[in-house]
Parts: C-alpha cells; sequence; structure tokens
C-alpha cells in the first residue's frame, strides 16, 4: 500500500524509534512504578508468558477481593450517550442533580436532538447547582466488555414514552421543580470547562484542572484554548462524531504526548541541561519518546490491520475494506493537524503513528459503564413503604413514562487502561471487571472470584465465556486472536474436524504494507 502521508516519508527515523519495541528492563520498571502509584498490592507484570504480557498474583487473593482499580489513560463518552448522561469528562461520575438529569435528557428528546448535535446537547450546560457529594446505592455493577468505538452505540430512542410539557422540563433543569426524595442522591456540581467551551464539564476543579494539563488545553474549543484553530478542531470533532469517536481518543493521546513532551522539555531548559531556549523547532528524539512512553508500551498494530472484518463485508472485498478505513484514520488526521499540529512532534501526525494509536485503542479497550443514578432514584421511589410511595408517585410517574425504556441508560463509552489492559483473557478466568458499591466513576476495578493463589496469573473473560466454543471464538477475533486457554484447547479437540482452526492470529494476521 503506497503512503499517503508525506509526514511518514519526512520522518522516518523518528516514527521508527517511535514505534521500536520498549527494552523489557524499560517496560518492568515502568509497570513497577504504575502498580505503586495505583497503590496495588499482590500483583506484578511479567512479560515471558505464553501469551506475552500477563498480570500475576504476588500474594493469595481471596474469592471477592479487591486486586486492583485501574485509572484510564484515555476514555471517552460516547457520543450518541452524551444525550443521556452529563457526565464529568474526566473521571465520568454523573454531574449535575437528579433534576438536571431528568430534564436535561427529556428536553434534548424533544427537541429531536441527534448524537450528533453536540451544539444542542450542550445548552444547558452550565444551568445548574447541585449539592455537594457523589452518592453510593447497593446496586453492584458488571463493568465492561469488549468496545469498539463506535459513535452508534447506546443510542437514546426510546420506543415508548410520553412527552412533559417544556416548562415543567426547563423547570427541573433550572432547579426550580424538586423531585421528591431526589435529597438522597445528591450529585456533585456542574463545573465549567476552565477553557470556556460548552464540550467538557467536570465534578470539581481538581477534575477540570487534570483534565486541562493532560489533554483538553489543547483539544478545547473555547476562548482560552492552546488549539492551534479552533474552527479547525471543530470540525475535527464533528468527524469524529460522525464517523467513529475512537478518533476522539487518538487525539487525548497525541494532546496527552504533546504536552508531556512540552514539560519535559521545560523542565530541562530550567535546571539549565539544555543549552537552547524553549522553542518549536526540531524534534528532541529523546524527549518525545520519554513523552510517549506510556503508548509505545500499550501499541502492536495499526488500526486497518487489526480490525476485524464486519460480517456484511466479503473476504475478497477485504483489501478495499482495509484501504477505506486507513482513508478514514488519514481524512481524521488531516482534520486533527490542522488543529494542533505542532511541528517539534511532527511524527506523532504521521499516519503509521496515528494508526498504531488508534490499533491499540482497537484491541485493548474496555467498555466504560458508570451505573445511573436515575435508576436508582426510580428504584428507591418503588421501594418506599406505602403511602410515601403512592405520594412520591403522583409526582415521579409523569417522568418514569416520560423517560420510558431510557431511564436506566448508563454512562457508556470507552477507555484504555494501562493496567488492566496487561491482563489475558481466559473463558474460564479467576477474576472480573466488576463495580461495587462505591464505584460510581470511569476506573477499571477488578475483583477475584475465586480464590486465586500466589504465583498464578490472573486472567479476565474479555466476552461472555459461557457461550459456545465458536460463538467464543468468533467474538475473540474481533480482539484479534484465537483462545488459546485451557478450556479452548479441551474443547476444541471435542469439535468436528471441520471446525478446528489451525493456531495462528487471526486472518487479520496479514499485513498490509504502507
Ligand atoms: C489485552 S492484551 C493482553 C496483554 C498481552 N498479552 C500483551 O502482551 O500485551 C490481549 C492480547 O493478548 C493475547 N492473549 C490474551 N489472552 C489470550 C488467550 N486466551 N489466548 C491467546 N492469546 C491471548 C492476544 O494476543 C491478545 O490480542
Amino acid at each position: 500500500m503506497e503512503s499517503i502521508c508525506p509526514i511518514d516519508q519526512r520522518c522516518t527515523s523518528q516514527i521508527s524509534a517511535l514505534l521500536r519495541p520498549t527494552s523489557p528492563p524499560e517496560v518492568q520498571e515502568y509497570f513497577e512504578q504504575l502498580i505503586s502509584k495505583r497503590g496495588c498490592r499482590g500483583i506484578k507484570v511479567k512479560q515471558d508468558g505464553e501469551f506475552g504480557k500477563g498480570i500475576y498474583a504476588e500474594l493469595d487473593f481471596g474469592e471477592e477481593e479487591l486486586i486492583l482499580k485501574d485509572q484510564m489513560l484515555a476514555g471517552a463518552q460516547h457520543t450518541s450517550n452524551k444525550i443521556d448522561c452529563l457526565v464529568c469528562s474526566h473521571c465520568f461520575q454523573f454531574i449535575g442533580s437528579m433534576e438536571l438529569q431528568i430534564g436535561r435528557k427529556l428536553y434534548l428528546r424533544s427537541l429531536g436532538v441527534s448524537s450528533n448535535n453536540q451544539c444542542s446537547i450542550e445548552m444547558f450546560s452550565h444551568t445548574t447547582e447541585g449539592c455537594s457529594d457523589t452518592d453510593s446505592s447497593d446496586e453492584e455493577e458488571n463493568f465492561y466488555m469488549k468496545d469498539h468505538g463506535s459513535s452508534q452505540s447506546g443510542a437514546s430512542c426510546s420506543s415508548k414514552s410520553s412527552p412533559l410539557p417544556k416548562e415543567v422540563l426547563e423547570s427541573l433543569i433550572n432547579g426550580n421543580l424538586v423531585l421528591p426524595y431526589s435529597n438522597k442522591f445528591p450529585l456533585p456540581s456542574v463545573v465549567s470547562c476552565p477553557g470556556g467551551c460548552e464540550e467538557a464539564h467536570y465534578c470539581s476543579k481538581s477534575c477540570a484542572e487534570a483534565d486541562w494539563q493532560l489533554f483538553h488545553s489543547l483539544l478545547c474549543t473555547g476562548e482560552k484554548s492552546d488549539t492551534l484553530s479552533r474552527e479547525a478542531l471543530s470540525k475535527f470533532i464533528q468527524h469524529a462524531n460522525e464517523t467513529n469517536d475512537i478518533f476522539l481518543l487518538a487525539a487525548k493521546a497525541i494532546s496527552s504526548t504533546i504536552l508531556r513532551y512540552r514539560k519535559l522539555k521545560a523542565t530541562l531548559s530550567k535546571e539549565g541541561q539544555k543549552t537552547e531556549p524553549y522553542t518549536f523547532s526540531s524534534c528532541d528524539v529523546s524527549l518525545l519518546l520519554e513523552a510517549w512512553k506510556p503508548i509505545s508500551i500499550g501499541h502492536k498494530r495499526r488500526w486497518w490491520d487489526c480490525i476485524a472484518l464486519p460480517d456484511d463485508v466479503d473476504d475478497s472485498d477485504e483489501a478495499t475494506f482495509r484501504m477505506q478505513i486507513r482513508e478514514l484514520a488519514f481524512t481524521s488526521l488531516q482534520l486533527l493537524k490542522e488543529a494542533i499540529f505542532e511541528k517539534e512532534c511532527e511524527p506523532l501526525f504521521s499516519l503509521e503513528i496515528y494508526g498504531h494509536i488508534i490499533g491499540m485503542f482497537e484491541l485493548n479497550n474496555l467498555d466504560l459503564v458508570v451505573a445511573s443514578p436515575v435508576e436508582d432514584y426510580f428504584l428507591y421511589v418503588d421501594d418506599l413503604p406505602s403511602p410515601e410511595k403512592e405520594e412520591a408517585e403522583k409526582i415521579t410517574q409523569a417522568y418514569l413514562n416520560a423517560l420510558g425504556d431510557d431511564y436506566s441508560v448508563c454512562c457508556q463509552g470507552t477507555a484504555f487502561f494501562p493496567l488492566q489492559s496487561c491482563m489475558n483473557h481466559s473463558c474460564c478466568p479467576n477474576a472480573k471487571a466488576f463495580k461495587r458499591e462505591e464505584d460510581r466513576d470511569g476506573q477499571a476495578t477488578i475483583i477475584a472470584i475465586r480464590p486465586i493463589c500466589k504465583g498464578e496469573e490472573i486472567t479476565i473473560s474479555y466476552i461472555d465465556e459461557d457461550l459456545p466454543f465458536e460463538e467464543r471464538q468468533a467474538l475473540l477475533a474481533d480482539y484479534g486472536f484465537r483462545c488459546r486457554c485451557a478450556k479452548c484447547l479441551e474443547e476444541e479437540q471435542c469439535q468436528p474436524h471441520s471446525l478446528r482452526v489451525p493456531h495462528r492470529e487471526t486472518r487479520h494476521d496479514s499485513k498490509l504494507e504502507l
């Protein structure tokens, strides 16, 4: 395949340096630091397992014991889900108030706002003053499984719902109308984006600040943004919303690398280790490699090489399909480049690097799911004793009817977790990604589902492990591999000969050359 990106040709040596596998001691050091930063005890990343890296127990874990809480490197709420749930753009917990969550969703729906119409979605982003603390309910949430970054998942079209007058919805949004018992479900107040955009909202100043420092200062469409062109950035975001919101994550990965690079360079300049002034002209490859480290450890294959062939694409059209995916990525990259290009970090804007970043998300991401407090609220009302229940329902029933099937929609998105992404899959796992009562944000929580002994590998299932053998293999093909866990190896022997497949990575192994 001919290269369509001039930067790929201009920056060959820097690109090769960025894509060169990190040395095993460096990988080890990176994960040891991460494990200690996360405050985890009793786990270790090993690199020489049957399937490459894996996480192993260094202590015994009891059933139900917490093994790991991992923070995301980058995550995003699905575009379509933004109508349903107003969440912190950094930690993904619900914000505002019960009234705002319900009123906003019904109002946007009454306007016929589509999932791609972000301007309208954000009309109410700054209209609330809620209570101060998050709440937890006694519900446990099964957390996440595979995600493909689709912008279409979780659409919020309710099948049967009864609309409410606009004035009523406005009163809910403005806080003039208070629902019974909503004070039992306090949510953090909405904190506006420090850059003044209407797309990002936070649960606290610290989340707003952290997001600004990590990614958002370059990806903000507000007045105080550091982006080159807010107009170009809006076009990039619109393209991602209309095609695949995995591009929004890729933009975060690039933005965070640039911001880390700037920070490293500024620190070195301050310490006098670099005589050159802090200007952006030519690339300091060693600094760029350091800034790129979190991604260098996670990436493996280019997006257009590893994405699973959709069912409706014939095998004979595979090359064309992969070419189209690559062209789509190139279009997205050009829009992003217009918005945030930085000469000194030029290799990050090559198609080769963009493909590897998106491939990393495609192969490793988890669905990001945060349970809805709105669902908890309606369940709470339903569980009230008489006559309180009947009294409350005189008011709440109309909203429940208006919400219809959508009353319980949770926050849905996609995220990359650096430690969790080292966990291999097993169809007979010993751990599970599992939200507990207190886990009300977008972190990954891994719990033992049976006792795990010191030395054992910790595995999770990426899919529903109770499905039949061939269905499991078909689902795992989306992750780019055929399962070789003990259960699959055993079951494969019982398959009719025609269904056995030689052990190879999958049919997506065939690399298409640039
Ligand atoms: C999320 S990563 C897990 C970490 C990975 N082993 C590494 O070295 O980075 C998933 C990849 O690990 C390998 N893998 C995980 N579980 C496997 C299994 N049960 N059978 C075969 N390969 C597996 C596959 O290559 C898969 O694409």
